[in-house]
């Protein structure tokens, strides 16, 4: 998989691209993170990317010469068009597991991360294919952003994780929130790992896992459960958990 950054700030990419798991999946080219300065794509000599906006008010935008000739840039590397282009910001579609399993499909991604007070409209209309925030808060870019999309996303390219990805995606995949869980020692400072989990008892402790997701989830995330396909056995043990928090 192919992701292409657009950023005026390709720098602040080195961090976490340079390390354990993506740095790795780019090593075994499962992915190919590319990244592309606007600037380099500015049409005028003072290498500006942004104005004042039409209109007037307060701060810049983001001009639409920059960032037409960086996709452009990108499509004539793989000769054709991108198949998606995201634009990161605070008006975009909440990003979510399910909307990373989507882009995970793609070939090649572009990921645009925008400044300033927002980017000229034309480039929405005429180049970006989805938008995504990461969160209800405005950030001074969409960097950080583009460096969530980019590990959730890498993270389930086939490979990246191996037989690991498959234990994470079944247990977050399923609707609920994760059970606890615990490693050696079995006692620290007086904390004692659950005596089920100790039992050998599969079913038991398929159980309990079971039940510590639909209580966790029931206390934090109760909308969750809605569409988390619950079993029957599901649906009797939250009413045995709502009665106990009722109590
Ligand atoms: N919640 C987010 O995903 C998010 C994304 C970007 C961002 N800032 C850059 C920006 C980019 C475009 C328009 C705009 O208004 C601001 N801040 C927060």
């Amino acid at each position: 998989m192919k992701i292409d950054i657009l950023t005026l700030f390709p720098e602040m990419f080195a961090g976490p691209f340079s390390s354990s798991i993506l740095k790795r999946a780019q090593e075994r080219g499962l992915v190919e993170i590319g990244l592309i300065n606007i600037r380099d794509f500015s049409t005028n000599k003072h290498h500006t990317v942004d104005d004042a906006p039409y209109g007037g008010g307060a701060g810049m935008v983001m001009g639409p010469e920059a960032l037409f000739g960086a996709v452009e840039h990108v499509a004539r590397k793989y000769g054709s068009k991108p198949g998606r282009v995201v634009l990161m910001c605070p008006q975009g579609i909440p990003f979510t597991q399910a909307y990373a399993a989507d882009l995970a499909r793609e070939e090649t991604i572009v990921l645009v991360c925008g400044h300033y007070e927002g980017i000229d409209e034309r480039v929405r209309e005429a180049l970006v294919t989805d938008e995504i925030s990461i969160g209800d808060y405005v950030l001074t870019g969409g960097e950080l952003p583009a460096m969530v999309v980019v590990d959730a996303v890498a993270r389930l390219v086939p490979g990246v994780l191996g037989e690991a990805l498959s234990v994470m995606e079944e247990s977050f995949s399923n609707g609920l929130l994760e059970y606890p869980h615990f490693t050696r020692p079995r006692e620290f400072r007086g904390l004692k790992v659950p005596e089920v989990l100790l039992s050998g008892h599969h079913e038991e402790i398929r159980k309990w896992r079971r039940r510590q997701s639909l209580l966790r989830t029931l206390e934090r995330r109760p909308e969750m459960l809605k569409q988390a396909g619950l079993t029957r056995e599901d649906r009797e043990i939250l009413k045995e958990l709502l009665a106990s928090l009722n109590e």
